[in-house]
């Protein structure tokens, strides 16, 4: 079995949200049954609504019972994992409440994680009120939610309010793409395979795409999603993750800032996308209404609450560069949208051709490896290599073929946890290496900030596609125009 965490004690604020009930119990119940929580951990819900615990209690069963799959449950783990649970009624803008935090942890020795499950803009609130309530001491820690502000000056604020209570080691910023399994594994598989690593540079590097497709509108969360859209909601984070995973140099170990210090290495080299470029290298988009998966869905005007005027977007596809030695020249497209066809997250390493090439020339354009690294749904690697066609008719005819690894066919047994459950561990542990450091952020939001103030003064409005389309038309002729396209064996 393995090891257990540190006994804590964790405070869920907004223990009654979403994301709570949708995904933090779960994770939270997966680590518990895997013998993973310590047996003394304790989990007290925070939220406004009147609960008896009792209650409280049945809510979360409820919610696992949903989500957790019949075979991953049993009446013992259910019941283990829910006798952890407290419940405590509080407004969370007003200081009166948190008494009932500083009474729950009375004799208690355990370290404090407090992990706020609200909207950013409660951040600032909370943490004074939890250090002037003396809930606080040297071992407490703090995990916040994405997004962190709407842009530099506002994600400025809301890290100086957290930062005015928790030092910057006791701050766990959550970007669950990093939580992902193959996320991390991009760390093994560039780092610990020499093959790999002398191969990874522009000298040997073509050109790169991520994709971050999803099947999901915005599930009732209009209210949100439209201040935000998908650059903000999807890109200034998840994939800008994915980018610096994929472009940074090798870190000189493991710890949490030798990754960090890396990553940030390559947002402040990322190319803005200013001037001409607004015309050229990136595209934004919104759907209309369409088909996805057989079934017909609105379009984005036409969603619960919708403002029929928005010109919010739910796509974006655009191209950069990482402006250093190791990257000069080489394009890295990224996409990512609402109402695609299908959920996918990918990243495609596309190397040089040979420099010299003997086989058929109508052949020529097949003749480059391609490194895919599946993200979700499915999670795996194919490395695309040219083998002889077979056949005593084929002559020296190519064919493209996957070396593949599919983890869950590789190593049936083994359970994929999700993003939450690693991240979960990790901020038990005390670990940060997972969790993404101010500068990081900022640096983030400076680069948005130039491609959304570039919008604005042009007034760009998003093109439309239709639900289950791979996007607006544009972002392929993006792609096409440089010689390339989108890889497509979904
Ligand atoms: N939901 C998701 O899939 C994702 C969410 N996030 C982030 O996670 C965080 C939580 O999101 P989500 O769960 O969707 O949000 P919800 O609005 O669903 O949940 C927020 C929770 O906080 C409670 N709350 C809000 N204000 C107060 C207050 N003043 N006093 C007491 N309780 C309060 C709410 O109570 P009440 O119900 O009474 O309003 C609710 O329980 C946000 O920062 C979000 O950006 C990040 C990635 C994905
Ligand atoms: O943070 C967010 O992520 C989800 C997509 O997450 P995934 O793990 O399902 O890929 C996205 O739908 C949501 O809008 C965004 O806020």
């Amino acid at each position: 079995m393995s090891e257990q965490t540190p006994s804590v004690d964790l405070a869920l604020f907004g223990a009654l949200g979403d994301l709570a009930l949708r995904k933090l119990y779960v994770a939270m119940y997966h680590l518990d049954r895997e013998g993973l929580l310590a047996d003394d951990a304790r989990i007290l819900g925070l939220a406004r609504q009147d609960y008896e615990a009792e209650a409280y209690r049945a809510r979360v069963r409820d919610a696992l019972e949903s989500r957790v799959d019949a075979s991953e449950r049993t009446e013992e783990s259910m019941e283990r994992f829910v006798a952890r649970l407290e419940y405590a009624q509080v407004d969370f803008t007003t200081v009166d409440g948190y008494s009932k935090i500083a009474d729950w942890r009375k004799d208690s020795s355990r370290p404090l994680v407090v992990y706020l499950s609200v909207p950013a803009s409660l951040y600032g609130d909370i943490c004074q009120h939890l250090e002037s309530s003396g809930c606080l001491d040297e071992h407490s820690r703090v995990v916040v939610e994405k997004p962190i502000g709407y842009d530099l000056e506002t994600s400025i604020e809301i890290n100086d309010a957290i930062g005015a209570v928790f030092d910057e080691t006791s701050i766990y910023r959550i970007d669950h793409y990093l939580g992902k399994e193959t996320v991390q594994n991009l760390l093994a598989l560039r780092f610990a395979n020499p093959l790999f690593g002398d191969q990874w540079n522009q000298s040997k590097v073509s050109h790169v795409e991520i994709t971050v497709a999803e099947t999901v509108g915005i599930e009732g969360r209009w209210g949100y999603f439209d201040q935000a859209g998908q650059l903000r909601d999807m890109v200034q984070n998840h994939l800008m993750q994915l980018l610096c995973m994929i472009a940074m140099d090798p870190p000189s170990n493991l710890d949490a800032d030798s990754i960090r210090d890396e990553k940030v290495k390559v947002l402040k080299a990322l190319r803005p996308i200013e001037g001409d470029m607004l015309n050229t290298d990136v595209v934004r988009g919104q759907y209309i209404a369409g088909s996805v998966g057989g079934k017909q869905v609105p379009g984005y005007l036409d969603e619960e609450d919708a403002n029929t005027e928005s010109r919010t977007e739910t796509f974006v596809a655009f191209k950069t560069e990482v402006s250093n030695w190791r990257w000069a020249g080489v394009p890295f497209y990224l996409r990512t949208g609402k109402r695609m066809p299908e959920k996918l997250s990918q990243i495609v390493i596309h190397f040089r051709q040979q420099p010299h090439y003997i086989f058929d020339p109508d052949q020529r354009s097949l003749a480059a490896n391609k490194l895919v690294i599946k993200l979700q749904p499915e999670e795996g690697i194919a490395l695309q290599v040219l083998t002889k066609d077979s056949g005593l008719d084929k002559g020296m005819r190519l064919r493209q073929g996957p070396l593949h690894l599919d983890f869950h066919k590789a190593f049936p047994k083994a359970r994929i946890p999700d993003a939450y459950e690693r991240l979960l561990l990790e901020v038990m542990k005390g670990q940060q290496y997972l969790f993404v450091r101010r500068d990081e952020i900022e640096f983030a939001w400076r680069w948005v900030d130039t491609l959304i103030e570039g919008w604005q003064a042009r007034d760009v409005p998003p093109k439309r596609y239709p639900a289950g389309s791979w996007g607006p038309v544009s972002s392929i002729a993006m792609i096409t125009k440089d010689g390339f396209s989108w890889y497509e064996d979904y």
